[in-house]
């Protein structure tokens, strides 16, 4: 039979790259979505009407997310957009594919440093058509880990955040980063970088591209609780190995945020 994405894949790719030609431009005009620190800009809007004008059988909706068994394309325009409106040189075009609710391939161009990572289920991890793997560190404390802080300023959610990276700091690990965007952190696993990055809070389409290159990497894609990675939580822990995830779940505070589709939040068994 004949490979049924493959085209669909290499697809992506060109169109990641026609999006990614974006230009840091001062006059940029600024909007807000859920809060008054979450940005997005008319880039954003420009770049996801390229994207969806490209690729082929799109409905787009903006209503948020809905995973069916359809073929989907799961686009986020411009991940790292405060990063964008700064200047601060990581902004990444991600863009993903799911056939029957399963993530087939995912492609992140981080267009600044030129870099574009793919990956299609099987196939394998490639950053500019090298292939990618993640460390082979299994010492917490020889790890450096990524995790964000996000968009929600509510205090005691930050309070929480920040006591689980104090706890992570202290283990203590060689570091903890960030590059202000979920998709060029997920590539970073993948090409290890750094050995786990997880968040809560992110969406769906900050993480499904980065899902499949973490994967075909090598590397493992979580719940922050152990369970099943499900796409629609919004909770998210990507690792090189299952020693460094398990050691960072012992330290993550939990907390609930809504869904991207809406249903109400399932609990997500530990498979540790
Ligand atoms: O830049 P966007 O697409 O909004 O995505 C980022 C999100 O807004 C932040 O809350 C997260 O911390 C980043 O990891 C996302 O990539
Ligand atoms: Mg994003």
């Amino acid at each position: 039979m004949a490979d049924e994405w493959q085209e669909a894949y290499e697809f992506a790719v060109e169109v990641a790259r026609k999006a990614g030609m974006v230009k840091i431009d001062k006059e940029m005009k600024v909007l807000t979505k859920s809060s008054t620190v979450d940005l997005v800009t008319k880039t954003d809007e420009r770049v996801e009407k390229i994207i969806i004008e490209q690729l082929p059988c799109t409905e787009s909706t903006e209503k948020g997310c809905e995973l069916t068994d359809a073929p989907t394309w799961i686009i986020d325009p411009v991940d790292g957009t405060t990063n964008f409106v700064h200047g601060f040189p990581f902004v990444a075009v991600s863009i993903a594919f799911a056939v029957k609710k399963e993530l087939e391939f995912g492609v992140v161009y981080s267009c600044l440093e030129d870099k574009m990572y793919r990956a299609r289920n099987g196939k394998g991890a490639f950053c500019n058509d090298e292939p990618i793997s993640v460390s082979d560190v299994k010492d917490i404390t020889k790890s450096i880990i990524i995790s964000e802080h996000g968009t929600d300023r509510t205090p005691a959610k930050v309070e929480k955040i920040f006591s689980t990276m104090q706890k992570i700091l202290c283990i203590p690990v060689h570091g903890l980063r960030g590059s202000g965007t979920a998709a060029t952190n997920m590539c970073l696993v993948a090409t290890g970088a750094v050995e786990a990055f997880f968040e809560i809070g992110i969406h769906c389409w900050d993480v499904a591209a980065g899902a499949v290159i973490v994967r075909e990497a090598g590397g493992i894609v979580l719940d922050v609780s152990g369970g099943p990675f499900d796409l629609m939580s919004r909770r998210m822990l990507s690792a090189n190995h299952e020693d460094i995830a398990k050691r960072i779940i012992k330290e993550i505070e939990v907390f609930e945020v809504p869904r991207d589709d809406g249903v109400k939040h399932l609990q997500q068994p530990s498979s540790f």
